[in-house]
This record gives C-alpha cells, structure tokens and sequence, in this order.
C-alpha cells in the first residue's frame, strides 16, 4: 500500500483506456482482477489482524475483485465469509466468482462481521444505490469495527465524487490502479477514510496527479535577494490582506516582497514598503505580482486592476480582483496568471454549474488561459494545458478568514522562484496545507503565514539554487 501523495488520478474512462491498453500489450481482465484480488487480500490480512472478514460482492468487476480477495483469503486460512448482490456480469468477474467455492448469502441474510469488505460497486455505479441496499450496507457498516472499499466506497460517483444515494463510508479505501477524482473530491473523499493506492501493474499517465511535496530550492552561495524571487503585493481597501499574503510570501521563501501602496513603516520590517505608482509597479525584478487580496471593487480599485493587468508581470489574481475581471480579459491579456477562487469566486468569474469541480475548473483554465486554483475543503489545480492536480484534504481550520491572502502568497513566492504555474500553485498549494498541519487546532491567518516557514524548510534543497 502506498501514500497518495504524487500519485496519478485517473476518471473511470481513463481507467478503463488504461486497463485496454494493458490488454492490448498482452495483459489480461483475468490477470489484473487476480493482481487487484490478491494485493487487496494482503492488505486485508495486515489491517483484520485475524479476525473474520466479511466481503460484499456486487454484480460486476468490483465484485470481482471481492471473489478473489475472499478466495485469496480463504486459501491462506483466514475467516472470511462472501455475501453477494446479484450474479456476476462479466466472465471475468464469473471467473472469479468460481474461484470462491464456499457459501454465498445475501446482503439481507448475512450477519455482520468485525471486518467488512465493500466490493459492491466501484468505478461503474452509474446511478443511485437501491435504497434497500444502502440500509442493509449501512447495518453491517454499523456492525464491524473495520470497513474497507475495495477501489471505491459504494455509492460514489467516480469522475465527480457526488454522491449517488446513500454511500457506504468506509474506514480505509485500497484505490486499485491509480487514483480517482472521487478519492478526493467531496463529498465522496469524506466517505473514503484513509485512501492506500495498490499497485496492479498498469501504467497511469500522469496528466492529473495527487497534489504532492514541491521541489524547491535551497539557497546557495550565488543566491541573493533577488534572485530567490521578488513577490510585489498590491494593497487596496483592506490593507490586512495585503499584509498577510505578504508576509506568507515572505515566509515561503521569497527573498524580497514589496507591498505596493503604503509607506508607513510597521513590521515586519523586511517588508518593503512603497507607494503604488508606475516606477514600483513595472519594477521588471518582480517575478510575480498579486493583486486582488482584500482591493475592494470599486472604480479606483478597479482601475488599479487595469495598471497590473497591464503590466507583463506573472500575476496572482485574487479575492476582490476575480469579481472585476473577466476570462475573455484574461485571456486576451495572456502571459503566466494563476486565479485562486473560492466557491463564491469562480461562480462569479466563470458562472455557477451542477457540473463536477474538476470538470470547471479545467473549462474555466481552458477558457481563461490562466492556471485555476479553485480553492476548498478539496482543491484543484487546473492548467490550460489540460494538466491537473488535487489536494487532500487539509486541515478544516483553514476555514478562517485570511487563509485566502496567505495561499495567495505562498502561491506568488513559489512563482517567483521560478516554478511554471501550475507547479507554482500546486507548490503553494501544498505549503499551506503542510503549514496548517504544523499550525494544530484553532490558528488565526497569522500564524499560518508564519508556519510557511517551517513547511518550506522541510522541502528546502530538492532542486539546486539558480
Ligand atoms: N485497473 C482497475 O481499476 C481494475 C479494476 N477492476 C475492478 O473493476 C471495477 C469496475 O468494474 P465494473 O464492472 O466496470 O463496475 P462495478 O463493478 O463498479 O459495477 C458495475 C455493475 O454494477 C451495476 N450497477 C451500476 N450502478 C448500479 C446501482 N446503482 N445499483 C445496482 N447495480 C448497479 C452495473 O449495471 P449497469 O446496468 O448499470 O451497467 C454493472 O453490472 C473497478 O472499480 C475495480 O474494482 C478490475 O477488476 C481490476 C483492474
Ligand atoms: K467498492
């Protein structure tokens, strides 16, 4: 079993291209069930520590898998008993049904066992579970001190992580293969429990992948101020945010932040401070320039947006900003950019949807030409290049206010060290995670910003200084 951090993500669709081209090479259905079967039996047997293992069987490949981890498990003298719903569709799937040769029960006649095994549905439950069949779940759910999916928690949607009826949460997910967007997309992610990624021996492109721990470098002897990035903040209505994101990118590693637009000296006094004028906003040393964390919306600061957007900095657009832009504007305006919308935000900039957030946020880069990081208890990253990366779950005390400002600056530090964009946002993204982690319970955005520090610290020196 392996961390996800890193690993590919893949929709059912790609899964299934990436299973037939296994097949073409030479693999077979019935190899890679018995590969899924049998690493999910090892794992079963580490985590049941001997007690008796109950598995759900469903009517299709995933129930597959679940006859080949009660026969791996049953070989091996391990208790384990099998409850079926339905009859196998597929050959493979009856293959493996009959290598399971003992008793089969139904869901409705089963009796609870301290380990279950939910091998009902998997990457092809295509509409709501029978509410019958949720309740008789959620029952033997109830019953076992150990729930494990096997691929997926049933009652998931795979490409978009809604949920479809009522899901069966499990207490540790084995995701076979590769990862999927439902294993860390809400609401399903909250139904996985701890997601392990066992290795069936396919290979899964890597166009979207986990959110992982950035490589960035450690300064060197060559490194000084300027050339371990130069982040400029413009500070508008509310002048708090402006600090925050400030004194995130400061924290994250940028070697020199200027705040555009206040003079008054107060600390932390590495900040530089400066007016906001033509001179300090095209200073071509700024490797990226945020604009938008608490700006406020009206004329002026709208036309403060202008002056940024017409410069040929790398921009960080943010909060106030996204509600006065619009992606044919940035579009037109082009060069590198990443948006960090919340929810509220993107509704905004790029009109509300029942669509999956994966599926907005890579329409929304398409069409605005920018890197997305559509922020929340699950984050994207989206790039116009079709690339993606998702978060796990960070800590829920992120819900506060200024947590916004300071990703915006961890974000902007990591882009002016030299990353591309979508490396810069999924880099920021991860920093911010990492620092809420090392925060613990009930911080302030303060604090936050301050814990970038440690967190860029402990992946200081993956790359070279430039
Ligand atoms: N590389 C891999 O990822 C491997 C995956 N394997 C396992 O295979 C499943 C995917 O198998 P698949 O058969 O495509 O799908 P499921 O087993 O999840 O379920 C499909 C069957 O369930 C029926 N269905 C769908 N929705 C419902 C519902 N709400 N209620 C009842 N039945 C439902 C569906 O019937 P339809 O008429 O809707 O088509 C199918 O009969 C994957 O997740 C892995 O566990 C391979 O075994 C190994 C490699
Ligand atoms: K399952």
């Amino acid at each position: 079993m392996r961390q996800i951090e890193g690993a590919a993500v893949l929709t059912a669709a790609d899964m299934r291209a990436v299973e037939q081209a296994a097949f073409e090479q030479g693999d077979s259905a019935a190899a890679m069930m018995r590969r899924a079967g049998q690493a999910c039996a090892a794992a079963i047997r580490r985590l049941s520590a001997g007690s008796e293992v109950l598995v759900l069987c469903g009517p299709g490949n995933n129930g597959g898998d679940g006859y080949v981890i009660a026969a791996t498990l049953a070989a091996d003298g391990h208790p384990v008993r099998v409850a079926a719903l339905g009859t196998p569709g597929s050959d493979v799937a009856q293959q493996a049904r009959a290598g399971w040769v003992g008793p089969v029960e139904t869901l409705h006649d089963t009796a609870p066992a301290p380990v279950l095994v939910d091998a009902l549905f998997g990457i092809g439950l295509s509409h709501p579970l029978d509410p019958a069949i949720a309740q008789a779940l959620l029952v033997l759910i109830a019953a076992a001190r150990l729930t494990i999916a096997i691929d997926l928690p049933s009652g998931v949607d795979t490409d978009s992580g809604a949920l479809l009826g009522c899901p069966a949460p499990a207490d540790i997910t084995l995701a076979l293969g590769a990862l999927k967007p439902a294993h860390l997309l809400q609401p399903a992610a909250s139904h996985c429990g701890a997601v392990r990624l066992l290795d069936i021996g396919v290979s899964a492109p890597d166009t979207m992948q986990v959110v992982a721990a950035p490589a960035l470098p450690m300064p060197g002897p060559h490194s000084h101020k300027f050339n371990r990035g130069m982040v400029a903040i413009v500070r508008g209505r509310m002048a708090g945010a402006a600090e925050l994101a400030a004194a995130a990118a400061m924290h994250a590693g940028s070697g020199y932040v200027a705040l555009l637009g206040s003079t008054i000296p107060a600390a932390p006094h590495a900040l530089v401070r400066r007016k906001l004028n033509d001179e300090s906003l095209g200073d071509p040393r700024i490797g990226a320039l945020v604009v938008g964390p608490g700006l406020g919306r009206d004329d002026d600061m709208r036309a403060t947006l202008e002056r940024a957007l017409a410069t040929d900095h790398s921009l960080v657009v943010d909060g106030d900003a996204l509600h006065l832009v619009t992606p044919e504007q940035l579009r037109a305006r082009g060069g590198q950019m990443i948006l960090t919308p919340h929810a509220g935000e993107f509704d905004a900039l790029f009109g509300s949807s029942d669509a999956g957030k994966l599926d907005r946020a890579r329409a929304a880069a398409q069409a605005s030409g920018a890197t997305i990081v559509f922020k929340g208890a699950d984050t994207v990253v989206a790039s116009p290049d079709g690339r993606a990366r998702l978060a796990p779950a960070a800590s829920n005390w992120l819900s506060t206010a200024g947590s916004g400002d300071v990703l915006a600056g961890a974000i902007a530090a990591c882009l002016a060290a030299g990353l591309d964009p979508l490396g810069a946002a999924a880099a920021g993204v991860w920093l911010h995670g990492e620092a809420a982690r090392r925060c613990g319970p009930a911080f302030i955005a303060d604090d936050l910003a301050c814990a970038l520090g440690p967190a860029r610290a402990a992946v200081a020196g993956a790359v070279p200084p430039r």
